[in-house]
């Protein structure tokens, strides 16, 4: 069973902005903003939709870069991720029940602080290459197995 999600980075010259998780599923942890694609709307639609929800951005010009899937070990449900990225947006990141939004230079992206496979991909998503990756996980800070593909198209 695949549970579709989104996943939104915004980046702005030498910069990307991610938000700290203040609850729920990676708590804790700098990520990119989405969420759950919820019945009646596409995944772009639902892209645009947590970007606004949990950063207050928008943007008409989300490029999808990349589809991950992510198995956790003892758990059947895959969650299969979209990356999306843009540089064009309107809008101030502003904090939300979700998400505290920071701007971060490339070089001093808080990997340590973020889940471990995005380490993994960033420098992909960060040099425009589009990609696949396939990501095992036993709990939430260990990777048992993984594929990483640069691609074509998605
Ligand atoms: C398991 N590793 C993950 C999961 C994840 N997300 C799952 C929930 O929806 C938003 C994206 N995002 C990253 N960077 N790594």
């Amino acid at each position: 069973m695949k549970k579709l999600l989104t996943l939104v980075l915004i980046t702005r010259p030498n910069q990307v902005l991610l938000g700290m998780k203040k609850r729920g599923f990676g708590q804790g942890r700098w990520n990119g903003f989405g969420g759950k694609v919820e019945k009646g709307e596409t995944i772009l639609e639902a892209a645009k939709r947590e970007l606004f929800e949990e950063s207050s951005l928008k943007s008409d010009d989300l490029k999808e870069i990349g589809l991950i899937d992510f198995e956790f070990v003892g758990d059947p449900q895959i969650l299969e991720v979209h990356v999306f990225t843009t540089s064009k947006f309107e809008g101030e990141p502003t904090e939300s029940s979700e998400m505290r939004p920071q701007w971060f230079n490339v070089k001093d992206i808080p990997f340590d602080t973020m889940w471990p496979d995005d380490h993994l991909w960033f420098p992909l998503f960060l040099s425009g290459t589009k990609f696949k990756g396939y990501f095992l996980f036993e709990g939430h800070d260990k990777i048992l197995k993984q594929t990483l593909d640069k691609v074509d198209s998605l």
